[in-house]
């Protein structure tokens, strides 16, 4: 059975990653884990997460929060998702990352990181959303360049990155499959005389209020038409259902950067 710590066990996602491991089964909560001297350290699952039968503590330091599990599951922030996974690779533990926010020297500590122990690393963890992922970039390709590629997303108003990593995916694909350089066509918001839309951009627009859990629409506009794939998480269950599949796909793996793509065999 993988033994799993949940980083970031006081979180929304960590949260729901300990009612899933509990309910939907497969894998062992040994400990949850939190930056140190975190309010919640010593205290146990069941009081910090509300889930009366979760087993175990919440640690502030890694090696105790690691000393029985066998994978790390990480919804924390980049730089403590980077400095545990740093732990990880000395100790020879796999990892599930699901935070975003990334910026590039985190991405390149990821990827050298990654080749010494096996990583999950994906922006978002839902079926769906990993089936969209491979959509987009069909529907722009059989479309054509006639058709505008706009991108949207929205969450709750607690959110810290934008765009979301999800839509910084969606945009990535978008932008393999016609071609372009994401710096350079990836529009963030309109404001003022922008002038005339140029065929090669991609407008991306930021909601953020309330309690959405997280929506991203990727819009294909045309002349007489329009194609809006939506995806709607209701659910943070959905996210975390994903990041335990992973986590028990992950078990035994070979050092190496896998995404979820990876896990539900969709590449
Ligand atoms: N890939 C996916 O499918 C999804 C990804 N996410 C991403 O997951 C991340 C977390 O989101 P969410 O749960 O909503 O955020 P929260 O702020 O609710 O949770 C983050 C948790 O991590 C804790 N934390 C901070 N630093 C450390 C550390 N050094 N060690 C351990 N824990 C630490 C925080 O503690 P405190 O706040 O008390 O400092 C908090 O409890 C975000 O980047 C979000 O975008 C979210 C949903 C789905
Ligand atoms: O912060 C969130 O909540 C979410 N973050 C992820 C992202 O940035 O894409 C995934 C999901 O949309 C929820």
């Amino acid at each position: 059975m993988t033994r799993i710590t949940v980083a970031g066990a006081a979180g929304r996602m960590g949260n729901a990653i300990i009612r899933a491991i509990m309910h939907d089964g497969g894998g062992a909560l040994v400990a949850g884990l939190e930056a140190p001297g975190h309010r919640s350290a010593g205290k146990s699952l069941a009081e910090v997460c509300g889930v009366a039968d979760a087993p175990g503590l919440v640690f502030d330091d890694i090696a105790q929060a690691m000393a029985q599990s066998d994978v790390l599951i990480d919804f924390t922030s980049p730089t403590a998702s980077i400095a545990n996974l740093g732990w990880c690779a000395e100790a020879g533990k796999a990892c599930v990352i699901g935070t975003t926010g990334l910026d590039l020297s985190h991405d390149q500590i990821l990827r050298a990181l990654a080749a010494k122990t096996p990583v999950v690393f994906a922006p978002n963890m839902s079926v769906g959303m990993n089936l969209m992922f491979k959509l987009v970039g069909q529907i722009a390709q059989v479309l054509g360049p006639n058709y505008a590629l706009e991108v949207m997303e929205a969450h709750h108003d607690q959110k810290k990155d934008a765009p979301s990593g999800t839509a910084v995916r969606l945009l990535k694909e978008l932008c393999a499959a016609r071609g372009w350089d994401y710096d350079a066509v990836c529009q963030h918001g309109r404001c003022g005389m922008v002038g005339a839309r140029p065929q090669d951009q991609i407008g991306v627009a930021v909601i953020r209020g309330g309690d959405i859990v997280g929506d991203h629409t990727v819009f294909f506009i045309g002349q007489g038409e329009r194609i809006e794939l939506t995806h709607r998480a209701h659910s943070r269950d959905t996210f975390a259902g994903g990041a335990v599949r992973a986590a028990l796909w992950l078990h035994g793996k070979p050092a190496g950067l896998y995404d979820m793509q990876d896990v539900l065999g969709l590449k």
